[in-house]
């Protein structure tokens, strides 16, 4: 079963500018793949739609089989939690610990301390912040800040985990290291949607891609298409 689904998906904002048109592709679980597209091609309206952001003009979006538009009220929340958000600035407590703001998703799920804190030493030790993990955000360089970004999303260890331009206010070698870290890290199973309009990156990657086009989708490019890019 697909983790994701988007079946003839169109979505027209008021005052008529069309952002996706009768956009169809599944994620299957565990595969990693990049939505990539000039400014305006639709990139954020299709992660908004999976976050529930916006609903679709037409066609469907399911997520584990199940059409969104069938999801409301407290629903949302609860649809909402399945999901890693990374965004493009990285949007930590400022006043928290690294500490604290990765382990915000697993206090609102309710575990215990001893358990949370196990957990988030362990992936901030994996992610190399373990000896920035009392610091402040604002004490953080703009990589470490986007790798604990990265960290919170992942925390809960979401089925999906979604990303929206992770890499753009980066320079290259620290995209690189973010982009990659981002294919490693999730536990296997999680599956990995990352838009980026930085196609040479995105290519370097190797996984799946798919190309937007004033909101068509255009291209839908294997990974084994990529060996020669
Ligand atoms: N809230 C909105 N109201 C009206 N039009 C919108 C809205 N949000 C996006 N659009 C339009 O929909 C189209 C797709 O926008 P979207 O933000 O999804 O593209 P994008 O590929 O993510 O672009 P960028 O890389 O610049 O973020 C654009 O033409 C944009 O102007």
């Amino acid at each position: 079963m697909p983790v994701l689904q988007f079946d003839n998906v169109s979505k027209h904002y008021p005052g008529g500018q069309v952002a996706l048109a009768e956009v169809s592709f599944a994620v299957e679980p565990g595969e990693m793949l990049f939505v990539t597209g000039r400014s305006g091609a639709g990139k954020s309206t299709l992660l908004r739609l999976i976050h529930l952001l916006e609903r679709p003009s037409r066609g469907a979006v399911l997520f584990q089989d199940r059409n969104l538009a069938r999801v409301r009220g407290a629903g949302i929340a609860r649809h909402r939690r399945q999901i890693g958000v990374v965004h493009q600035h990285h949007r930590l407590l400022a006043d928290r610990t690294v500490e604290d703001n990765v382990a915000l998703p697993l206090v609102l799920r309710g575990l215990r301390r001893h358990e949370i804190g196990k957990r988030v030493w362990h992936l901030l030790d994996r992610l190399g912040l373990g000896a920035r993990a009392k610091a402040l955000p604002g004490q953080l360089s703009a990589g470490e800040q986007q790798r604990v970004g990265i960290a919170r999303a992942v925390i809960a260890e979401p089925c999906l985990l979604i990303a929206d331009e992770p890499t753009g206010n980066l320079d290259p070698a620290l995209s690189a290291e973010i982009m990659t870290l981002l294919a490693g890290l999730p536990e296997r199973g999680t599956s990995v949607l990352v838009a980026s309009h930085d196609l040479m990156l995105v290519k370097r990657m190797r996984k799946r891609v798919l190309v937007l086009e004033q909101g068509r989708l255009v291209d839908d490019i294997a990974p084994e298409e990529l060996a020669d890019a």
